[in-house]
């Protein structure tokens, strides 16, 4: 295992008797393999706080997991590196990779579980062996992790590990003109709120204020935009002054807005909400609606259940913002389809 340099096994050394090169270990009689585990950490997540609590709970980590597994820390040297650990680990056979830090590192691990428009395997392609996924979230949102009803309590993650668990979730696959396919666990977005998003990213330092931030950014010279979609393949709609349009494969965005109350990860398909003709004192009277998710009762506020949904604009500006998982993607047009129970996740 971990051929790649930038897994570091951060565990103490298996005893000596134990010589096994695929790490197992005789039990009782019983062969029991040890599972390989790789923590991509990322340092720089929620302004640098991931890493100084990861170095804090590594050994908590170690006395708790050490004896049963193989603990490999990768830590992330700049954007997209986390893409290319995962998919290392899963080729070279890891039992989990866990995303240590915020929603942008947990999409760039999902990333990295496909490649070329397809999952990444196992070298050993007889083996049955899958990947699964683990989180740590650590991050300024997490917002993923609250659809799932979990804390922000790395002891309580790190117990969800040990357990091993695991269930099978859907994952958000977007295709656009040019290019690879890009995948996405939590909602992807289109328009006010992708852009709200691009610019919240500027501002992280503030914390979940960057949010609220970005927001406001975005509404300056913010125009409502006639779309044009086509949901499982049917025919071409028109939907008109479109302020927002959200596709949850989970239910939370923006540092804890239940923007797609009634997505889930299981359920092999998204909530597609869309919100049309909003001007800014629609938010800001309604802001806490879209916190508390009971929104889709609001005039202009509307939700359906969607496995494949197209999106272009009606007009030729370019520039009608795209995100997924709060990262910025670029512009329509693009397709989003669903690939259901498609990932392991623990649990
Ligand atoms: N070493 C690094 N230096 C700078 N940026 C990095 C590094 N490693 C990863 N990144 C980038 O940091 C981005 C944000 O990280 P992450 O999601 O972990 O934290 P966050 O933004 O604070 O949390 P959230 O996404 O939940 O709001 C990721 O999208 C990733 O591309």
């Amino acid at each position: 295992m971990a051929r790649n340099p930038s897994l570091i096994r951060a565990q103490p050394p298996m005893p000596s008797d134990l010589t096994s090169s695929d790490c197992s270990v005789l039990r009782g009689g019983a062969s029991f393999r040890r599972r390989e585990l790789i923590f991509v950490v990322n340092p720089r997540g929620a302004n640098g706080t991931t890493g100084q609590q990861w170095k804090k709970l590594l050994p908590y980590l170690r006395s708790r997991l050490g004896n049963d597994c193989n603990i490999c820390e990768s830590l992330t040297s700049g954007p997209s590196h986390a893409i290319d650990i995962t998919r290392e680990a899963i080729r070279e056979g890891a039992d989990a990779v866990i995303a240590v830090g915020g929603d942008g590192t947990l999409h760039e691990v999902v990333n990295g579980f496909f490649c070329d428009g397809k999952p990444v395997c196992n070298h050993d392609m007889n083996s049955s062996h899958s990947t699964a996924l683990g989180i740590i979230p650590l991050g300024t949102g997490s917002d993923f992790a609250r659809t799932l009803g979990w804390k922000n309590d790395p002891h309580d993650a790190i117990e969800r590990i040990a357990k091993g668990l695991k269930s099978k979730v859907d994952v958000g696959c977007i295709a656009g003109e040019i290019g690879e396919s890009h995948y996405f666990i939590n909602v992807a977005d289109i328009h006010l709120s992708a852009k709200a998003g691009y610019y919240a990213s500027r501002y992280k330092k503030f914390g979940n204020l960057c949010y609220v931030i970005g927001a406001l950014q975005a509404f300056f010279r913010h125009h409502n935009q006639d779309l044009r979609i086509k949901v499982d393949e049917g025919e071409w709609e028109v939907c008109s002054q479109v302020t927002a349009l959200c596709i949850g494969n989970a239910k939370y965005f923006g540092g804890g807005m239940k923007i797609t109350p009634n997505a889930n990860p299981s359920s092999g398909d998204y909530e597609m909400v869309i919100l049309q003709d909003f001007k800014l004192y629609d938010f800001i009277l309604k802001l806490h609606k879209l916190y508390n998710g009971t929104h889709l009762s609001v005039k202009n506020v509307s939700s359906r259940r969607a496995r494949s949904i197209e999106i272009e604009e009606i007009g030729s500006s370019g520039s009608i913002f795209v995100q997924s998982d709060g990262e910025f993607l670029g512009f329509l047009p693009r397709k989003f389809s669903i690939l259901p129970a498609v990932i392991e996740l623990l649990c």
